[in-house]
């Protein structure tokens, strides 16, 4: 898949910018090249920088991915991970502790990463009620072989990528998730072949929110790429800025596995190598 276009690009560079296919996407990017000193790109993590892998273990950014973010550091206003894993893994996962400037928000929105310093507030006591009550709930279901569980601190996800049946594990533990939620009063959330027990009242799109209001003025344009369902709340947020007057550009990191981001979409790009391609090209243009 090469990156998404409505016509063939007009533009002569070698390393042209995809062109969007809507026509506020082509306004994002306008803004970011016409004021990158003002422009937030920000990114999802896994699915988006770092390639889908059996073992969440194991996931690690594209080599191409930390030097693009570090390069584009240097001439946008602000770098950003926004990611549902912990702040601390995805820089360690990422590469990305030398990337000038950069700011992780972790566990959507709730730890912050930046310049080597972590916050990380205490987590609810539902995620301790929940951690107590999961293991005895997954035993009770006979949950099928392969399912497996990543303790995140703030919340608890279960996955079922290992499972002969991915899909139907996880159709099969959704009901019980959400009544575990219910007890322990926390959310589930969605993904790729997973289900997370976390805190409500966070999400990516706040997390943006927080994060722009943070800063002296409103940025000149805002970017987000995101592969997965916890992503469309930033998708919103960036719907939300466009009625206030920002530019945005929705970037989907595109997957057999999620195609609800592609149809919101203004570029749709062919998974973590093509969000480091789009990201060569923006430092071929900025620079
Ligand atoms: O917000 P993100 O940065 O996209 O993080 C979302 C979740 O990603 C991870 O799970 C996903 O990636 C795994 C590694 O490739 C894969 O095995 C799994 O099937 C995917 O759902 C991570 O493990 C979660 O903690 C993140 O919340």
């Amino acid at each position: 898949m090469t990156p998404s276009s409505a016509n063939p690009s007009p533009d002569p560079s070698p390393n042209p910018l995809p062109i969007p296919l809507r026509a506020e996407g082509a306004d994002g990017l306008a803004a970011i090249r016409k004021n990158p000193g003002e422009a937030v790109l920000a990114f999802d993590f896994d699915g988006t920088l770092a390639p889908i892998v059996e073992d969440p273990a194991r996931a690690r950014a594209h080599p191409g991915a930390a030097p693009a973010l570090a390069r584009l550091a240097s001439s946008v206003g602000a770098v950003l991970i926004v990611t549902g894993r912990p702040a601390a893994l995805a820089v360690e996962y990422g590469g990305l502790s030398a990337v000038d400037g950069l700011v992780v928000l972790g566990q959507y929105g709730v730890e912050r990463w930046e310049a080597g310093e972590l916050t990380v507030p205490e987590p609810p006591p539902g995620v301790a009620e929940a951690r107590a009550k999961l293991p005895g709930v997954l035993a009770a279901v006979r949950a099928p072989e392969g399912v497996h569980v990543e303790d995140k601190g703030h919340a608890l996800a279960v996955h079922t990528r290992r499972c002969a049946e991915p899909q139907v594990a996880l159709d099969r533990l959704r009901g019980l998730m959400e009544a575990l939620a219910e007890r322990t009063g926390l959310q589930v959330e969605p993904g790729r072949y997973v289900l997370e027990l976390r805190p409500p009242g966070m999400d990516k799109g706040v997390a943006l929110r927080d994060y722009l209001a943070e800063r002296a003025a409103p940025p000149s344009a805002l970017l987000y790429a995101g592969d997965d369902l916890g992503d469309l709340a930033a998708f919103a947020m960036v719907d939300a800025l466009r009625a206030e007057g920002v530019a945005g550009v929705k970037v989907c990191s595109g997957s057999t596995e999620v195609t609800a981001l592609a149809e919101q979409a203004d570029l749709v790009v062919d998974g973590p190598a093509g969000v480091v391609d789009l990201l060569e090209r923006l430092i071929a243009v900025l620079s």
